[in-house]
């Protein structure tokens, strides 16, 4: 089931040609499936944040057109996107973006009071997700309080509770250790497989894309090329090196 389809895909920024005006993306066309587990990487300023912006409608295209769930995102605006994006998408941001004055409780329940679910639900649905991501005995704690990768995992209980469609993650590992980062990946790679969610990620760390299914490269605004894992974790993990390598450009890990 096609749950994204992204077609020509065009991002001027600035006036619409000549000087001033940077094409960030040139014309990129993609579809992702219910399930699929994908990372974009390419070097930096290839247009992978444009892209995940203009795909999750934080920004519009130039022209093209973005679909989810069979909706046109680009040519919504206003209230009809906003509450789109509330029911249907999930975002995990590399700063987490919690509010300090809620607890991870209250920050995890904050989208479904807005969706006005009954208490009874809100509470079974923290309580499951908690579970899922081992974060039962900070939920009374407050943000500041807790560690990176705690505060991580409270971002993707958060972007989970409406059971959106998609989720989309601008590198969601950029202030983690290693060790939390694993977990990060270990959490997504828990919710594509237990609750067929699909995820979508921009990333310049290597390890993170290695638990993807799939990466996609992107270069001057265009796909570039893309791998789907066929074994190990590890293999992929240097398939993906070999890639980059092959990419050029400025990356942060090599
Ligand atoms: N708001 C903006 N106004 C003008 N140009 C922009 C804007 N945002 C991005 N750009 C330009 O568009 C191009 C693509 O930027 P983008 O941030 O999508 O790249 P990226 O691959 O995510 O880079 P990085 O890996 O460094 O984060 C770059 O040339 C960038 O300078």
């Amino acid at each position: 089931m096609v749950i994204l389809d992204a077609s020509k895909i065009v991002k001027i920024y600035g006036k619409q040609s000549g000087a001033g005006s940077t094409t960030a993306l040139n014309g990129i066309s993609l579809t992702i499936h219910k399930g699929e587990f994908i990372a974009i990487m390419g070097p930096s300023g290839s247009g992978k944040t444009t892209l995940l912006n203009v795909m999750s409608g934080i920004d519009k295209p130039t022209s093209g057109e973005v679909k989810i769930s069979d909706k046109e995102i680009s040519e919504m605006a206003g209230e009809q996107l906003a509450l789109f994006r509330r029911k249907q998408l999930g975002f995990v941001f590399q700063e987490f973006n919690l509010l300090d004055s809620l607890t991870v409780k209250e920050n995890i329940i904050l989208p479904m009071i807005l969706e006005k679910k009954t208490a009874n639900e809100m509470e079974q649905k923290v309580l499951e997700l908690a579970r899922l991501f081992e974060i039962e005995s900070i939920l009374h704690k407050y943000p500041y309080n807790i560690s990176g990768g705690q505060q991580q995992r409270t971002a993707v209980s958060r972007a989970l509770v409406n059971e959106p469609s998609i989720i989309f993650a601008d590198e969601p590992t950029g202030n983690l250790d290693s060790k939390s980062s694993a977990v990060i990946m270990e959490c997504f790679e828990k919710i594509v497989q237990e609750l067929s969610t699909t995820v979508l990620l921009v990333t310049h760390d290597v390890f993170a894309a290695s638990y993807c299914q799939k990466v996609i490269f992107i270069k001057d605004g265009l796909i570039h090329s893309y791998i789907v894992k066929k074994g190990s974790r590890k293999e992929f993990l240097n398939q993906i090196m070999d890639n980059l390598a092959v990419l050029g450009g400025r990356t942060h890990d090599i």
